[in-house]
């Protein structure tokens, strides 16, 4: 009996291609996490944010990202977005303890995956030759690295402005141990999300080099007006940033408006040739002094749909929800997908 594996983990540049081609052309990312563990009752007014549930309740953690995978989701973010080594031993734990949870965190993303494959693969089996195939829908496990302002957790993730004491290495430093240890996690790639500025991204990209990761990833811009990322720094610099680094394969952005993501993605265009990923955020602004979201501005999810065949026809193959989204927008951009005409 064969099973067919998910992916073939062929060399980075044919990575995501494969992965693409597997999916149908294009992939289904899940929708924001932190925020969905709050509307389940989590209390995430911590600096650990979404990562304080991998200490509290991973069960929730779990069932979030299964709720993603009901949805449609082929690739669920990892609860590692502000776990990091340092924020652990603010808590007073050991560094040992520390790399233990962020390990946790790709570990139950693994779970949910299999916990979802069991299900969702009773009575599926094709018999073609002598060969069983698992009719399986591909799902890859992203390594969440959320920014070093996320770990600051004082609004800087949204301004993107470190002050003239953080330098390249500093940030290299910051990120060095949780980089190492998310790539021998077990999760098929790295997501790099919510970058505020390319000085991190460059960070990022030279990190991946000099520790030589071995799993591929992803590098997700967030941006305030459609035309910079948050600090101000053009998103063309910074794809051009992961353009130029060989693990990176896919480049785009999240936890940003819907309104701004076309835009984006013409911009990201003009730079590479990579996929790219959008997974906005639902158009509401998180007020960083009150710690809090403001609504008003907010996309309901039948207007967030409206976009998404536009985003595809605009180039990008990779498309889900961030903060304030819910399996409800990852069921009904799943579902707009797949009627969608456009499919490569
Ligand atoms: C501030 S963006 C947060 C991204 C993270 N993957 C989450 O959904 O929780
Ligand atoms: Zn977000």
């Amino acid at each position: 009996m064969v099973l067919e594996t998910v992916v073939d983990h062929h060399p980075n540049s044919s990575f995501m291609a494969s992965f693409l081609r597997q999916c149908g052309g294009y992939a289904v990312i899940d929708g924001g996490l932190a925020t969905e563990l709050e509307r389940h009752g989590a209390d995430l007014d911590d600096p650990l944010w979404s990562a304080k549930c991998l200490i509290n309740s991973p069960h929730l953690i779990r069932r979030v990202h299964l709720d993603y995978l009901e949805a449609g989701a082929n690739i669920i973010i990892s609860a590692s977005y502000q776990a990091t080594l340092q924020g652990f031993e603010a808590k007073g734990l050991s560094r040992k303890e520390g790399e233990a949870l962020l390990v946790k965190s790709v570990k139950i993303a693994c779970e949910a995956r299999d916990i979802y494959y069991d299900r969702a693969t009773k009575g599926s089996w094709d018999i073609s030759g002598d060969v069983l195939t698992r009719q399986q829908r591909p799902v890859l496990v992203a390594a969440s690295v959320g920014s070093y302002g996320a770990y600051l957790a004082d609004g800087s993730e949204y301004s993107g402005v470190y002050g003239d004491n953080i330098g390249l290495d500093t940030l290299k430093d910051f990120h060095r141990r949780r980089v190492q240890v998310l790539a021998e996690s077990g999760a098929d790639l790295i997501g790099f999300e919510t970058i505020p500025n390319k000085l991190e991204a460059k960070a990022y990209a030279e990190l991946l080099e000099e520790e030589a990761v071995n799993i591929p990833a992803w590098f997700s811009f967030s941006s305030k007006d459609g035309i910079n990322v948050v600090s101000g720094d053009p998103i063309q610099d910074c794809a051009l940033i992961a353009d130029s680094c060989e693990k990176v394969v896919a480049v785009g952005v999240n936890c940003t408006p819907p309104r701004f993501i076309h835009g984006l993605i013409q911009s990201i265009q003009t730079v590479t040739a990579k996929p790219i990923l959008v997974y906005p955020n639902s158009g509401e602004t998180y007020d960083a002094s009150r710690k809090e979201w403001v609504p008003s501005t907010g996309v309901k999810d039948v207007d967030f749909v409206s976009y998404v065949g536009k985003w595809r026809e605009a180039g990008a193959s990779l498309i889900g929800g961030c903060c304030r989204t819910t399996p409800n927008t990852i069921r009904a951009i799943s579902k707009t997908l797949s009627s969608s005409a456009v499919r490569t």
